[in-house]
């Protein structure tokens, strides 16, 4: 659910502090209920996130959204773009402020050549994103929607997280209507 990175956000923080040229990362602010990228837009930076929780979520042509992952401290934001050279897979919102550190692409691209363990570092990402995305499908389309709410809430107490009722139901890929009558039927609140 709410996914960190310590071992990224030290190697950025390194980066951060050694770099010549003071424009290739800098720190940027963004406010609760911001993007920071726009599904199907091209984006100008890569983002690491230092502080906050963000939310990267698909909108389907027919209006609704899923949330794919919460996106807390050390996460990479944007570089799919970058290392497919397409435009943004999906929208990246602030839920609470955000700071991150934004890279410019060019120097992302120099580090990933001269840097075997950035190189290591983005591949353990994707295969972790890989395997949450994986079982994630699978728990949802497997068990009820009563199951895996119950879960979900579960992870928020445990995270110490507040998931706002909608962002709960894009999660569970199910329309807020269904998420109430659970609710109410489960006799749960949120
Ligand atoms: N399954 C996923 N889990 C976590 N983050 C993701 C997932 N899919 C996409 N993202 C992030 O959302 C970003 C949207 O812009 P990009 O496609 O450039 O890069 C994407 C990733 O950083």
């Amino acid at each position: 659910m709410l996914r960190t990175n310590h071992s990224f956000l030290s190697y950025i923080e390194e980066r951060y502090k050694e770099q010549l040229r003071k424009e290739d990362i800098i720190v940027k602010h963004y406010v609760k209920g911001e993007r920071l990228l726009t599904q199907s837009e091209k984006a100008t930076k890569l983002f690491f996130v230092m502080e906050g929780i963000t939310k990267c979520f698909f909108t389907e042509e027919n209006g609704k959204s899923y949330i794919l992952e919460f996106l807390g401290k050390g996460e990479v934001i944007g570089e799919i773009e970058l290392i497919r050279d397409i435009s943004c897979l999906c929208t990246v919102e602030a839920m609470t402020d955000v700071t991150v550190y934004a890279i410019t692409p060019d120097y992302f691209s120099r580090l990933l050549q001269q840097d075997i363990g950035l190189s290591n570092l983005l591949l353990e990402v994707f295969a972790e994103r890989i395997v949450n995305t994986a079982s994630r499908a699978s728990y949802q389309q497997l068990y009820t929607i009563e199951h895996s709410l119950k879960k979900l809430l579960e992870l928020e107490a445990r995270q110490e997280i507040r998931i706002p009722k909608e962002d709960i139901a894009s999660y569970l890929g199910v329309s807020i209507r269904s998420l109430n009558r659970v609710l109410k039927s489960e006799k749960l609140s949120l």
